[in-house]
């Protein structure tokens, strides 16, 4: 958890966002302290993916201020890319390149000094090294793609879905590396749909719907904000639900074939 003092290293004024007619993002304002782990919520077609490859440099914005690390994006977008890293498109992987080979084109790509075991350590896959990319799991495929994150050695990374379609083991161990990352000191950006994911690795939350952020607050204050206004949830009559037994059935390590 960043301390309160932390300093602001992304800061969206008033965005917007026109799809020619139609705006897709409409107003929004937030800050990204330095440290934290910053998650974007809300329903499919909200917003957030055009929201975040805008701070990403990849889109153009209709309108608003987007400042990232003391960097105007209007004015040096080159210098935001050279200290945000992004998952890299996994169907751009050349197929005849294994881990250790791609990793080290990415970093001539970036002009960056690579230790591809070093990396692949980190995101537990050392023993892939010499495999191909679509020879992978899903985890397995989802831990490369943020290992690529961190190719630049970023400040600050962004993570689009990162668990989608993970197994309850390979979503935990993901979750586990994306706190070490941000151990680290590196700054983690995060869309997801699983709001238990968003609630243990989130120090804070925006809620957008429909281009508009409608909350911003630790999932904590979320949850004692909603409970205070009266909300109570049906009674859970079982202490466990099916995820523990699968987990406690399966195990909680992290298994070769994630
Ligand atoms: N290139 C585009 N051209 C026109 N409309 C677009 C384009 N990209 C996104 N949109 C529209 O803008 C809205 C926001 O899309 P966006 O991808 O940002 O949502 P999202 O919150 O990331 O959704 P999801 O959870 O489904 O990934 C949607 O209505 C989408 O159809």
């Amino acid at each position: 958890m960043p301390d309160m003092a932390s300093k602001t290293i992304i800061s969206v004024n008033n965005l917007t966002k026109k799809y020619g007619d139609f705006e897709a993002v409409k107003g929004i304002s937030f800050e990204v302290k330095e440290g934290e782990i910053f998650g974007l919520l809300g329903p499919n077609g909200a917003g957030k993916s055009t929201t975040l490859e805008i701070i990403e440099t990849l889109r153009d914005k209709t309108s608003g201020k987007v400042i990232v690390d003391g960097f105007d994006l209007d004015k040096d977008p080159g210098e935001i890319k050279k200290i945000i890293g992004v998952q890299l498109q996994t169907s751009g992987y050349y197929p005849g390149l294994n881990l250790s080979e791609l990793i080290e084109l990415f970093g001539g790509l970036y002009n960056q000094e690579v230790h591809p075991l070093e990396l692949l350590d980190l995101v537990n896959l050392r023993d892939k090294a010499k495999a191909k990319f679509k020879e992978l799991s899903g985890g397995q495929k989802q831990r490369f793609s943020i290992a690529t994150t961190l190719i630049n050695r970023p400040r600050i990374i962004f993570l689009d879905e990162p668990t989608t379609g993970l197994d309850p083991q390979a979503r935990r161990n993901l979750w586990e590396l994306v706190k070490e990352i941000r151990a680290k000191g590196t700054t983690v950006i995060i869309t997801t749909h699983y709001m238990d994911e968003a609630e243990i690795l989130c120090d804070r939350v925006a809620i957008i719907d429909s281009g508009k952020i409608i909350a911003l607050e630790t999932p904590d204050r979320l949850i004692d904000n909603l409970v205070a206004g009266g909300f109570e949830r049906p009674k859970e009559v079982k202490k466990a639900n099916l995820e523990d037994v699968f987990i406690h059935l399966t195990g909680h390590t992290l298994r070769p074939e994630n």
